[in-house]
């Protein structure tokens, strides 16, 4: 089938940003600069095919993260058996999301103690892979949480390991945040087995009652972002734990009650509490259905800006959620936005592995977060959105005008409720590195100005997503 020919022309690929993006790691290399990975390389099953390794290993994987760590990024790193093993490249992508998040200064920066870019790491894990990625590529400072002894031992071990990272990064038992003894102090409680929950003498026996953002942030602190690549499943049966599997991950680390969608509920019912403690709240989501559920309920709770990106995972598809409560900068004045039944904008300069689907996707996942219903077709590289029932979603969406310099008239007719809003957004190659992307009403009846309005905010957020800079042309 032709969608399943694009498809794979075109897949959706890893952050321009991303080191790894052009240059995947060389394992003969690696291999020949560090012995210890020679034993797990595998000969490649093409021939003058590059060597691979068993990525169902979990010591060649975690060998493989290891010697990535320090080779790329200088970064010591070990964790025990059977704990979570990150892929380098892929938990990159995170980062360089949150980079894009942070720079496009939809939400203008918070006041912090430091001018650092400042994080707070949900469930580090024993890897604590995202504050030594962010903090060794980006200089950023984070506080990194957990709940289990072995993770909280291993996390401060592999800070403790980089001399250079220390001052950057602090390791949170969210059980006791108050708690600032490291390993030396013994709070790691010798009588609590490996993997147990780190402060039971707190009588939190459950994890879902465990804190999560609320009682673990102290008074006054201020983040930029806070992230977390949750427990995604519900049963021990779901996540399908095996120890052969090749990134590890033990019960804590991979099982939630109510799985995903529970544990960042939780974090959103935090951020209620917490609105002006955090630029961003940003999560990773395993599952689209989740991802819808979960952009749906941050309408409901008032949020004033939605975002969402879809992450490369190998051949697992997870996507990025962000919210804020704090008033965007953005000034979008509804008047001032023509009403064309057509628009059309230019990506010039792409990234030669971002392609027509990669933005379509994007495009998709933008109108998503919106509270719209969303439509592809791969064989014309168009999506049609609907907002027609979605009056509210515009709306809320549409609070990114809130701080618009707008007359009253001038607000009132952007926040008129919308009806019967239709239109149709499609994605042409011109020539390799440029892309046409073109929207237009399909019903003439609908609000031309809202159409314009939502096409202008998509054209921002795909030149912030995809372009390094912001030179371009509206036709
Ligand atoms: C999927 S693992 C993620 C580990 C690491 N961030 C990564 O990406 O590989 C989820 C982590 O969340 C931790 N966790 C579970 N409940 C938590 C809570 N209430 N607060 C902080 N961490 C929690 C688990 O112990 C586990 O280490």
């Amino acid at each position: 089938m032709l969608s399943k020919k694009r498809r794979r022309a075109e897949p959706p690929t890893i952050h321009p940003r991303n080191r790894y993006s052009e240059d995947p790691p060389d394992f003969a290399l690696l291999a020949s600069l560090y012995p210890s990975f020679q034993p797990f390389l595998l000969p490649s099953r093409r021939p003058g095919g590059r060597p691979t390794i068993d990525w169902t290993d979990f010591n060649a994987t975690r060998e493989l993260t290891r010697v990535l760590l320090l080779h790329d990024h200088g970064v010591h790193w070990w964790i025990p058996d059977g704990q979570l093993c990150p892929t380098v490249p892929n938990r990159s992508n995170y980062i360089h999301w949150l980079q894009d998040l942070l720079s496009s200064n939809v939400i203008p920066p918070i006041k912090n103690d430091d001018e650092k870019v400042r994080g707070f790491d949900i469930g580090t894990g024993a890897n604590c892979i995202y504050p030594l990625l962010g903090a060794s590529l980006l200089g950023w400072s984070f506080v990194g949480s957990d709940v289990t002894n072995i993770a909280l031992e291993w996390a401060r071990k592999n800070v403790q390991s980089n001399s250079h990272l220390t001052e950057l990064i602090e390791i949170r038992n969210a059980c006791d945040p108050s708690s600032s003894k490291n390993i030396e102090d013994g709070v790691m409680g010798e009588e609590t087995p490996e993997g147990s929950m780190g402060n039971p003498s707190m009588g939190l026996g459950c994890c879902s009652e465990l804190p999560v953002l609320a009682g673990v942030i102290k008074d006054g602190e201020k983040f930029d972002f806070c992230m977390c690549n949750p427990p995604f499943f519900e049963s021990v049966e779901e996540a399908g734990l095996n120890p052969r599997t090749s990134c590890g991950g033990t019960y804590e680390e991979m099982v939630f009650p109510g799985g995903e969608r529970a544990f960042i509920t939780r974090i959103i019912e935090d951020s209620l509490q917490l609105k002006h403690s955090f630029r961003w709240f940003t999560s990773m989501v395993g599952r689209k259905a989740s991802l819808k559920f979960l952009v749906s309920k941050l309408h409901e709770v008032g949020v004033s800006v939605v975002k969402t990106t879809e992450f490369v995972q190998g051949h697992t598809a997870r996507w990025g959620l962000a919210w804020s409560f704090l008033s965007p900068a953005k000034k979008f004045i509804a008047l001032q936005t023509p009403k064309k039944n057509h628009h059309s904008f230019m990506l010039e300069g792409l990234h030669r592995q971002v392609g027509a689907f990669q933005v379509l996707k994007s495009v998709e996942s933008f109108f998503l977060a919106a509270g719209a219903s969303c439509k592809s077709d791969l064989s014309s590289f168009s999506v049609n959105v609907s907002l027609m029932e979605l009056t509210e979603g515009l709306q809320k969406n549409g609070s990114e005008t809130s701080e618009s310099t707008a007359s009253p008239a001038e607000s009132n007719n952007f926040q008129d409720p919308v009806k019967g809003l239709s239109f149709r957004v499609s994605v042409f190659q011109q020539v390799p590195g440029t892309l046409l992307v073109r929207g237009s009403l399909v019903d003439k009846e609908g609000s031309a100005g809202s159409f314009s309005l939502f096409f202008q905010q998509l054209e921002d957020s795909l030149k912030t997503e995809f372009l390094k800079s912001n030179t371009h042309r509206r036709t």
